[in-house]
């Protein structure tokens, strides 16, 4: 795999200034989305930080106020110290309450953050689901998905540090009143002391963000590496294959790649940063100096020293970590752009879908010229099919491995459009009808169903998510495709946790899960039904059951058979040969068979297999 070297930074993943400047105007959206998360925890969070930043230029003068009482009464022979207590007790008021709302922002803060994070996650959940199959094998747009993913947490941080941002700023402000009050020069002192190292920390910060998202693709292999590296679904291999130093040598070789470059950034950053930020001190003790100067002759009193130098000192402080806070912000801001970006991918549908799936069947399906290669690819794996399908029909489609069988059965659910050429339904084009309800037509089973470590219910009512409560179903679905025989020897029956991943889960056989996912189809009455080698993985007897179950149960059911067995195969109404992406032959199994081609051949073959 391509991947980026240092110097390829300066090339296309180079993200400029501007572009860092220009993301920050997601943060009014980013803003929007949080305070729909929960306004009264925005509110409560925003009022606390109001208060939380108009406490430290209080403190200050309050101290510059104790001070000049102790030296008035130090001057005077009758001290009356009822004021000074009453300073004091202010000041120790005002640093419990500032200790408080800094405690409640943390708190807010944290409670808003893992609410937006919650929401996000869903979001990006519901939108990946959204999205059409064929751009989620887009491996651009996986990187996408992934940017818009891995940044759940750092959205979080971007929320605290854009709140915190503006309760500096209103800190900053009142500060700078002070100064502005007593010394205005001291201000263009502290403004240029700030600037350079301003600018270190945005060239740097959007350094490591050219280099994060060059990155995008082999992070996405790290986490590939580290996955089969250490998971109880690949360790049998990775054992068996003694492949633990292949992989960890691969893991290390890309990894320390990256961290070679992240590591040069990081030590430059911190070395440019340490002394920018000594410019900074210096120029307190410049400062500091020059209000001496001011109290020795007598310009200022010793109280307004302590409250200009505090002050000074403070502003100092806010101002890096306002500057550093606000690269930190454009960090994520450019991380926030990848989010909303993914977020408003446009799934309006490229056909007018202007028509309602028929209630029944009239007409059935029907293929006119089909022809398809997968996005990007080069290779037709459909070469103009043209074939009906009849209601009620059961038809089977056979030929080699990679035929073209199962891109067939995506064609037909609209995962994908075919190149050119139509696939109709009682003579209506499938892109015409709502999207939403379309796939509700079918019942379908893939042969790389997925196996979900939930329940034995949960993985039933899959099929049919909306009949979870409805045992009934579940329990007709499971004596339907064998899988009560199973469930009867779980020690939990259908509440059994299936797979190891979680606390006493139960792993199944091969075709035990098969039987499980084969209950799906049966959860909903779906018009048309597809299983893509549904029993590959049962033995002969399961299988003949199963089938004979399914063809006995779905009568008047249109249904798509995908299966190698012969013995399956030849119980349809029809068989549809594919070769080479074009149908070969199609008929019933004696017309095929009769034919001496291809379907013959096979079928021989595997008869004399079996005796
Ligand atoms: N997502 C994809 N992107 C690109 N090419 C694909 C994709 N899925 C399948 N192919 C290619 O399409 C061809 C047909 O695959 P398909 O899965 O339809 O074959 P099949 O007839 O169902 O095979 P099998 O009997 O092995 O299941 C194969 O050459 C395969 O490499």
């Amino acid at each position: 795999m391509p991947r980026p070297n240092p110097k390829s930074l300066k090339d296309k993943d180079k993200t400029s200034l501007r572009k860092s400047f220009s993301a920050l105007v997601f943060i009014p959206r980013f803003f929007k989305e949080i305070w729909k998360t929960n306004k009264k925890l925005f509110l409560l969070s925003s009022f606390c930080r109001l208060i939380g930043a108009v406490l430290p230029v209080i403190i200050l003068w309050v101290g510059k106020l104790i001070i000049d009482e102790i030296i008035l009464q130090s001057k005077i022979d009758t001290s009356d110290l009822t004021q000074l207590w009453t300073y004091v007790g202010i000041e120790f008021g005002l640093i419990v309450l500032s200790d408080l709302m800094s405690r409640a922002i943390s708190l807010t803060d944290s409670l808003l953050g893992d609410a937006y994070s919650i929401e996000s996650s869903v979001t990006i959940i519901k939108k990946t689901n959204q999205i059409d199959i064929s751009l989620l094998e887009d491996s651009e747009f996986y990187d996408k998905l992934e940017r818009a993913r891995m940044q759940t947490s750092g959205r979080v941080g971007l929320m605290s540090n854009a709140l915190g941002e503006v309760q500096s700023l209103i800190s900053i402000a009142t500060l700078v009143a002070g100064l502005i009050y007593f010394e205005p020069y001291l201000i263009i002192l502290l403004v240029l002391s700030i600037i350079p190292s301003f600018i270190n920390e945005i060239w740097f910060s959007q350094q490591q963000y050219s280099l994060a998202r060059g990155w995008t693709a082999e992070r996405r292999e790290l986490d590939y590496l580290r996955f089969i590296g250490a998971n109880n679904i690949t360790a049998k291999e990775i054992k068996l294959f003694g492949l633990t130093d292949f992989i960890v040598d691969r893991f290390k070789n890309l990894s320390q790649e990256y961290f070679e470059l992240n590591k040069k950034l990081t030590v430059k950053r911190s070395a440019l940063g340490f002394v920018f930020n000594v410019l900074g001190t210096l120029s307190y003790y410049g400062a500091y100096i020059f209000i001496i100067y001011r109290v020795i002759f007598g310009v200022i009193t010793l109280g307004e020293l302590t409250f200009l130098s505090g002050s000074f000192n403070r502003l100092t402080r806010n101002l890096q970590e306002f500057f550093s806070k606000f690269t930190r912000i454009t960090e994520s801001a450019l991380y926030l752009k990848d989010y909303f970006e993914f977020i408003d991918i446009s799934i309006t549908p490229t056909h007018s879908e202007d028509q309602h799936l028929p209630e029944k069947m009239q007409l059935g399906f029907e293929f006119k010229n089909v022809h398809f290669s997968y996005p990007d690819s080069e290779h037709e794996i459909l070469k103009g099919l043209s074939f009906k399908i009849a209601v009620g029909e059961k038809i089977a489609f056979v030929g080699q491995n990679g035929a073209g069988k199962t891109t067939l059965t995506k064609l037909m659910l609209r995962f994908y459009e075919p190149t050119s050429g139509e696939i109709l339904i009682d003579g209506v084009n499938i892109n015409r009808f709502k999207q939403d309800d379309y796939q509700k037509f079918f019942g379908v089973i893939f042969q790389d169903f997925f196996r979900y470590e939930f329940t034995v219910r949960e993985n039933i009512a899959i099929g049919d998510i909306a009949q979870l409560e409805n045992q009934e179903k579940i329990e007709n679905a499971a004596q339907l495709s064998l899988a009560n025989e199973v469930i009867s020897e779980l020690k939990k029956g259908y509440d059994q946790q299936l797979g190891k991943r979680f606390y006493k889960g139960q792993e199944l056989s091969g075709g035990q899960w098969q039987k499980v996912a084969l209950a799906r189809a049966y959860m909903k009455d779906a018009e048309v039904m597809i299983l893509d080698e549904p029993t590959s993985a049962l033995d002969a007897k399961a299988e003949s059951d199963v089938f004979k179950r399914f063809i006995g149960l779905t009568q008047g059911k249109t249904s798509i058979i995908i299966s190698h067995r012969f013995s399956t195969v030849r119980q349809a109404d029809r068989i549809l040969v594919l070769e080479e992406g074009k149908v070969l032959e199609i008929g019933t199994h004696e017309q095929l068979m009769a034919n001496d081609a291809l379907y013959a051949q096979l079928f021989q073959l595997q008869a004399e297999g079996y005796q």
